[in-house]
């Protein structure tokens, strides 16, 4: 049992230069009535971050900051998150921590320690908040020019900046759209409507220079069962039963639980909720999805060609792969802005022996099952600006292979969690 004093944890996340740290110190210093304890991480030996708070705010670092340096608190630094919490709570008394997250952090799994962990019986989630330049991201999915730039993990591994400017949005109970004075009014309007395709019914505010209303900030938004994009138009094709032909989408239904970076992707679990995937922005500014499925493999060159070169109209697609000549590997394909890569999952269910998917199903009733090819799919999730679905279904169909056909490749990876990159950003020099 939760006590009933759990202090309300906000984490903040974002780009790296986002705006993040002004935030925080607009935060502290307009905090009113709010006791706020505040933990900055940073990538670097040296918690830049912790001391500009420190500076700006009445709290000294040890005071009122606490800093966890050299690693990145949603991997290497986890265990280390969870002990500062931890401790942070039985010495002092406060009414509300911010976790600023490094810029290269995935919320997801942060806003999870907070329920998982020890951490769980002291706190409880109040939002993941995601400060998004909104100037990098017109130029990284709205301009038609994507920025080619990437993040650098603590581990010296480079990540594409796209895939953790979608993830950051796709997790977010509420995105703060800073640097307002950065872009125009249309530009806004379209960062707006992809953040919208990404994140359905996310609330979003508009700020220069981080001056969020403090309440606002603070506010218990966080709803795990929130809608992604990606899957709430996957799961509202399938809803419609049809699993051979290719979609628009409308309405959905989404249990938009968080993704990971190159997780294996879950059998569609169905929930209530009834969100519009991209009405108002199709009505706009061309924001669509549609879902591709075929009872069928693709070759595997090809679709390394096609999923590996999408045109810049497509900002984001997921899903699921059958790759002729790899037919008992479930591959997932995640594309982010310029970044594409396939996942190699666990078997398919219906390589499985029989009575172990006969366990399966009967556990999962909701599974789309083939006669023939069991959960054998390809499945794919589009969602861009101004796409030509026709020619994206026309290039992929060219690449449908006969089931059980032998096909020579073996550049797929097939040990579970190892990835093919098919398409990577340049890294600036
Ligand atoms: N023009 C403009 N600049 C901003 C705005 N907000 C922040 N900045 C500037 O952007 C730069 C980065 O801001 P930070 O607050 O340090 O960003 P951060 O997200 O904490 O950055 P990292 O800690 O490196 O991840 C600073 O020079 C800020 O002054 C804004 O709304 N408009």
């Amino acid at each position: 049992m939760k006590p009933r004093e759990a202090i309300p944890v906000t984490v903040l996340g974002g780009s790296l230069g986002a705006g993040k740290t002004t935030l925080l110190n607009h935060l502290l210093t307009n905090a009113g009535d709010h006791d706020i304890a505040v933990l900055v991480n940073d990538m670097g030996s040296v918690n830049v971050d912790a001391e500009l708070v420190a500076d700006e705010s009445e709290l000294t670092v040890g005071g009122g900051v606490t800093e966890l340096s050299n690693g990145c608190i949603c991997c290497e630094l986890q265990d280390d998150l969870e002990t500062a919490v931890v401790r942070l709570a039985q010495e002092r008394s406060f009414d509300h921590l911010v976790v600023e997250a490094s810029g290269v952090s995935r919320p997801g799994p942060v806003a999870r320690l907070f329920v998982t962990s020890r951490a769980a019986a002291r706190y409880d989630v109040a939002g993941l908040v995601t400060v998004v330049d909104a100037r990098l991201f017109a130029d990284t999915f709205v301009g038609g020019d994507p920025e080619r730039t990437v993040a650098e993990d603590s581990d010296g591994t480079v990540q594409p900046l796209s895939d953790l400017l979608v993830e950051q949005v796709e997790s977010a109970d509420l995105v703060v759209l800073n640097k307002r004075d950065l872009v125009t009014d249309d530009e806004v309007r379209e960062v707006r409507d992809v953040v919208e395709a990404l994140r359905p019914s996310v609330d979003v505010v508009e700020t220069t220079h981080g001056t969020v209303d403090v309440d606002h900030l603070l506010s218990d938004v966080h709803d795990p069962d929130a809608p992604v994009g990606w899957r709430a138009a996957l799961e509202h094709e399938s809803d419609d039963g049809d699993a051979a032909e290719v979609d628009g989408s409308g309405h959905d239904h989404g249990d938009g639980h968080g993704h990971d970076h190159g997780n294996h992707d879950d059998h569609g679990n169905h929930d209530d909720h009834d969100h519009s995937v991209v009405s108002h922005a199709e009505a706009t500014y061309g924001v669509t999805s549609f879902v591709y499925r075929r009872r069928a493999p693709l070759d595997p060159d090809g679709a390394k060609a096609v999923l590996g070169d999408l045109p810049d109209s497509v900002v984001r697609a997921k899903g699921s792969l059958w790759i002729a000549g790899a037919e008992d590997v479930h591959y997932t394909y995640s594309q982010a802005g310029p970044s594409a890569y396939v996942t190699a999952g666990g078997p398919w269910i219906a390589s499985l022996p029989e009575f172990e998917q006969d366990t399966y199903r009967r556990n999962h009733p909701e599974i789309d099952w083939h006669e023939e090819y069991g959960d054998k799919r390809t499945e794919l999730v589009f969602i861009g600006r101004g796409m030509d679905e026709a020619a994206l279904v026309e290039a992929l169909d060219q690449h449908i292979r006969e089931p059980g056909v032998s096909v020579d490749d073996g550049q797929y990876p097939v040990e579970a969690g190892s990835e093919l990159a098919l398409a990577e950003p340049e890294v600036e020099s």
